[in-house]
Parts: C-alpha cells; structure tokens; sequence
C-alpha cells in the first residue's frame, strides 16, 4: 500500500470514465481509430474527389514512379491511376470485409446461441458441423467454395463468410452455455417465458457484446482474407479491383516498379492494423471491470491519501483502535464518502459488533483496516488504523501483506465465492498456513486436518479431500474460519458470516466463534445487520448509519437504552417469537412517525 497522489481526472484509475473517455485512454486504440476514420472517409468520398476514372488505361504512361505529373502514386502496368485505384480498391475492400463479418456473425452467433441454449443432442450435432469446417484449413476451404461457385467478388465474400462461421458459433455457445442455468434466467422461466423470448430478451442481451467484440477483432481478418483470394485471382474480377486484386496485379512488377505492389501493400496494412487496433480498445471498453478499473489493478491494495499522518500511539493502546477513518469511491473527480469519520477500538478477547443496515459502511469499514479496498476507485483519505499502537496504514505493502490472514484475518459472508472450486478444502486452509509459516506440504495439510477438526467438522481427515461444492453451507462457512484461524491471529473480521444460512446452522456457526474467542483470546469484529446476532455474542456493539457511528457501547447498555432513533428501529426489527401482532403494533410507530429518519 503507498500514499500515492491522486491522479489526475483524465487518468484510466480515476474512477467510472465514459466509454469514450476509455476509449481515448488508450492510445492505441485512440491512433486505431483516428488512421481508420481517415481512410473510410476517403473512401465515402470517392465519388466527389476529384480523381481521373480508376480503369482508364493509357499505355504510353504505363508504370510511371510516384510524384509523376497527374499521378500522386504513379500509374500501372496498364496505365492506370493507382491513386484513384487504390481509393476505389480500399472502398471494396473495406464494404467485402464488412458484409462477410455481418454475415459470419449473424449465422455463427445464431447457430452458436440455439446449441448453447437447447444443449443435448442438437448441441452436439450442431458443434461437430462445425468442427468438420473448423478441421478445414480455412483457405483451402475458402478456395473449394470459389472454385465451386466460381471466381468473383461476391462469391469470396460468401467463401470468407463460411469459413469464419465457426469462430462466432464456438464464441457465442461457450458464453450462452455459461449463463443458460444462471439464476435471472431460470427466474424468467419460472415466470412463464417462452424459450424464444428467453433467448432474445436475457440471453441475447448478455451474449452481444461478445458478439461486438469478435466482430471488431476479426473484420481486419476478413479483409485480409479476401485480399488473399483477390491476390490468387478469385476474388474480385476487372474492370473492378479490390486491395487484394491490386497487390496481385503488381506482383509482375515486383523488381521493375515496386510501388506497383507497394503502395495497396501498405494500405492493406494500415487498415487491418487499424481495425485491430480499434477492435481490442473496443474490446476492453465493453468489458465493465474495465469501467472500474478492475484490469488496471496492479494488486489488492488501496490508494491511501491522507493530508495529515496520524502519531503513532502511546504504550498500553488497544489491540486494535481505528480513528477517524475516512474511506470513498472516485467517480470521475469527486470522491463519494462511504466511510465517514469512524473510530473505534477492539481489546484482546472482546467482541465488538458493528451493526448497520445494507450499504451503511461495514464492508468497506472492515476492508479499510487492512488496505483491501480495491484501488481503483478505492482511497482512503482520512484517519489511522492501530494495531497494537502503530498505524497499519503507514506501513510498507510488504509488512501489510504479512499481517492479512497473519495477524489480523476475515471470515467473508459466502464461502462458495471466496474459496476456490479447483482445489479442496484441506489444500486451501493449507495454503493458508504455508503463506505465513514455512514448512513441508505432508504437515501442513496435518494442522489443516487439525483446525477442520477445531471448527467441528467430523471425518475432516476424509471431508479435507472434499471441494466447496461438495460441502453444504454451513461446513464451507467452518472452512472459512478455519483458514481465518490457520495463523493463530490476534484478530478475526468476520463480515455477516452467518447471512447465508439458516438459524439453526446459524446459531452452531455464532456459538464456534464464541468458543474460539474465549479458548484463543480471539477479539472479534463482528459484522452483521442483524440485533439478535449481536445481542448474543458481542460485549459491545458500533451501530452504523450512512457511512458513519451513531452510537456505540456496552451491548446491554445499548439494548437496554437506546439513544439513537435509528438504533431503536434496529432493535425493534427483532421478532420476538409469539408476540405475534403486539410486536407489530410495537414497531409500526418507529417507522410511520414524522421525525422518523429515512
Ligand atoms: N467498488 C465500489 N465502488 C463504488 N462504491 C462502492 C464500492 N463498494 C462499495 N461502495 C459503496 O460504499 C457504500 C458502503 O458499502 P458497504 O459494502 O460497506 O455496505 P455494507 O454496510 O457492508 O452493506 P451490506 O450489509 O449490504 O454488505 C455503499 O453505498 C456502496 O455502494
């Protein structure tokens, strides 16, 4: 972690940038687009350039050089204007590369969509097609097409378009297979949607951008590729010339009149460099990580930019004390406060409970304390996180990593995301020892056994093997804490680890980590939007509202008097078993009255 400066608003890592501000940020696809916006609108212009006929010969001024009078780029073998050709040529190219593209994707993705979404048989079927065209090299394919339909421009343009089908079919079923069993889908189903307008209403919006992206990849391949079959003499035929025709017709000329060959040469090269170019900035402006700044991420650290460095603390300071944490989002060239001046401390075996509704602060809280706030759009701007007296936030990146999963470690709300689905739960808890502590494989995985055994986990010599899928949710939750536990930290952050469950799971996961804080002298940062959670097991509790603390003490204190109204509605969000009505007449008046905070 570093105190960087803030950069500068036009900057990639300055927070959520318009898609063509992210276009413009990378250079290359910015000169992409400004060499391909020349060359097309030469080409429209064609027509009223003024430009003598491209296929009037005049042998008496055959292969003039370049800068020849009336001849920017010299003439042909035959006498022809070569500038006037090649804009013409370039316009050919550029309309056979564009239409072969839309065809490939429009039949590709179409095949691609109804294999990924029926699957089975029909999926199988269709994708066997398509690897008998795909086991083609796909030039000599290309070329059986010509010489089936005969040579002409039109036929290559069908020929390249074939060839280039399977791209987009593969492309398209691999992302339509991905999200065919995902929920919001299964939700349409279940809401009576028929298979057709799944397909175009949720699948299709979700497929096309993959689509947009092989588009603006493979259209300069296209071009090429017809360029090729123009260049062999089945593409386009004369009068009519593409770039491809051209470099063809001057391959006689090679030794004699270079630029012949040369000049559509360089054209063909700066349009498919251009158009790749423009396709892979195109490509990473439709990704939305991009958008946050997700890929510029060098590592999981937070920009820190604070105008004052906080004093370390003096002897006998809490284990751990947070002071005036300041932590917000850029957006452009503001910062959006979501944490907002928190303090609090933490002493050995203590268990403070921070309390709030969705979206109040918790998360990025907990995340600040150990700088993993992703950066960007992530910066801490103000205050200082103490463990045992000296401030976290200044340390090196190196001593900071030391400390994640070291001294200070987390327990995440949902297992199933954060464990990893390739490897099993001993190697993962595992690999949790061995990032702190060094020793051979055979015995880490022994102590891995160890704490699955301490979280309560039975046959954990034999569930080790297991992998998170194979666990049911409260044992993956067990799991989590038993990585948290893997280094014998001073402090746990468990963010809602019980959300996910149910209460009886609930109540066994809540009564282990009790166990644990008073067998280990654990202290405990317990997150949660839940009352009764903190009622059981936290000595104190922070209650967090819009980004900051509005009241916080001794859990009993709290309970018993609440001060802050937002605090009462928090209680009285408890259910009390068989109160039935009477807790509804109870609560209604914190929520209608008047004064009532939003
Ligand atoms: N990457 C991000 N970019 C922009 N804003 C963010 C980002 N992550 C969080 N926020 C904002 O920060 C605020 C606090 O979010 P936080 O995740 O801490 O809430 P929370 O209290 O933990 O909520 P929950 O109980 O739902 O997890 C929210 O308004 C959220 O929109």
């Amino acid at each position: 972690m570093s105190e960087t400066a803030l950069p500068s608003a036009a900057a990639p890592q300055s927070g959520r940038l318009s898609s063509w501000q992210l276009l413009m940020a990378n250079r290359l696809a910015a000169v992409g687009l400004f060499a391909l916006s020349a060359i097309l609108l030469i080409a429209i212009l064609a027509p009223i350039l003024p430009l003598p006929d491209p296929d009037i010969t005049d042998q008496p001024n055959r292969l003039l050089p370049p800068l020849s009078p009336g001849h920017l780029l010299g003439t042909d073998h035959l006498g022809r204007d070569i500038l006037s050709r090649l804009i013409w040529g370039t316009q050919v190219s550029i309309l056979v590369g564009i239409s072969a593209t839309a065809i490939a994707a429009l039949i590709g993705s179409l095949i691609g969509l109804s294999a990924g979404y029926v699957g089975g048989k029909a999926d199988n079927i269709m994708m066997r097609l398509i690897d008998m065209l795909m086991a083609f090299p796909y030039i000599l394919l290309a070329l059986a097409i010509v010489a089936v339909l005969g040579p002409g421009l039109l036929n290559a343009l069908y020929a390249i378009a074939v060839v280039n089908i399977p791209f987009f079919a593969r492309n398209i079923r691999g992302v339509t297979l991905s999200i065919r069993h995902s929920e919001f889908v299964d939700a349409a189903r279940l809401s009576g949607k028929g298979h057709l307008a799944i397909l175009f209403t949720e699948v299709l919006p979700n497929v096309l951008p993959v689509i947009v992206i092989t588009m603006s990849t493979t259209v300069g391949w296209m071009i090429l590729e017809t360029a090729g079959l123009s260049f062999l003499g089945l593409g386009a035929q004369p009068p009519t010339s593409d770039l491809g025709s051209m470099l063809g017709q001057g391959r006689a000329q090679l030794f004699t009149a270079p630029h012949v060959s040369m000049v559509p040469g360089i054209m063909i090269f700066l349009l498919v460099m251009s158009i790749n170019l423009l396709g892979d900035g195109i490509r990473d402006v439709l990704d939305p990580r991009l958008r946050s700044g997700a890929l510029n991420r060098p590592m999981a650290v937070t920009t820190i930019d604070r105008a004052v460095k906080p004093e370390p603390r003096k002897a006998n300071a809490a284990l751990l004390e947070v002071a005036n944490l300041e932590t917000g989002f850029r957006s452009g060239n503001r910062v959006n406060a979501a944490v907002k001046g928190v303090s609090f401390s933490l002493n050995k075996g203590e268990c403070l409970g921070l309390i709030g509704e969705s979206g109040s602060g918790k998360s990025v809280t907990a995340l600040s304390l150990l700088g993993l706030v992703a950066s960007p759009p992530g910066v801490i701007s103000n205050g200082a996180v103490y463990l045992d007296g000296e401030d976290v936030l200044s340390q090196p990146d190196s001593q900071i990593v030391a400390q994640r999963g070291g001294r200070v470690s987390y327990v995440f709300q949902d297992p199933l995301t954060t464990l990893h689905p390739l490897f099993s739960v001993g190697d993962q808890i595992a690999e949790a020892i061995t990032a702190h502590q060094r020793m051979d494989g055979k015995t880490a995985r022994a102590q891995a056994v160890e704490l699955m055994e301490t979280v309560g986990i039975r046959d954990a010599q034999q569930r080790a093997s297991a992998y998170p899928h194979e666990l049911s949710g409260g044992q993956r939750q067990r799991i989590g804490i038993a990585m948290a536990l893997a280094n014998d930290p001073d402090v746990i952050i468990a963010d809602e680890p019980t959300t996910a469950l149910d209460v009886t799971v609930q109540a066994r996961i809540l009564e282990l980590l009790q166990k644990l804080r008073r067998e280990r002298g654990l202290a405990l940062l317990l997150i949660t939007h839940d009352f009764g959670v903190v009622a059981q097991i936290c000595d104190r509790v922070a209650v967090m509202k819009d980004g900051e603390i509005v009241e916080q003490g001794e859990t009993s204190d709290v309970l018993r008097a609440p001060q802050h109204a937002y605090t009462k509605r928090l209680i009285a969000c408890v259910p009390e078993l068989g109160v039935g009505r009477a807790f509804l007449d109870k609560v209604r008046p914190l929520f209608s009255g008047k004064g009532a905070e939003a």
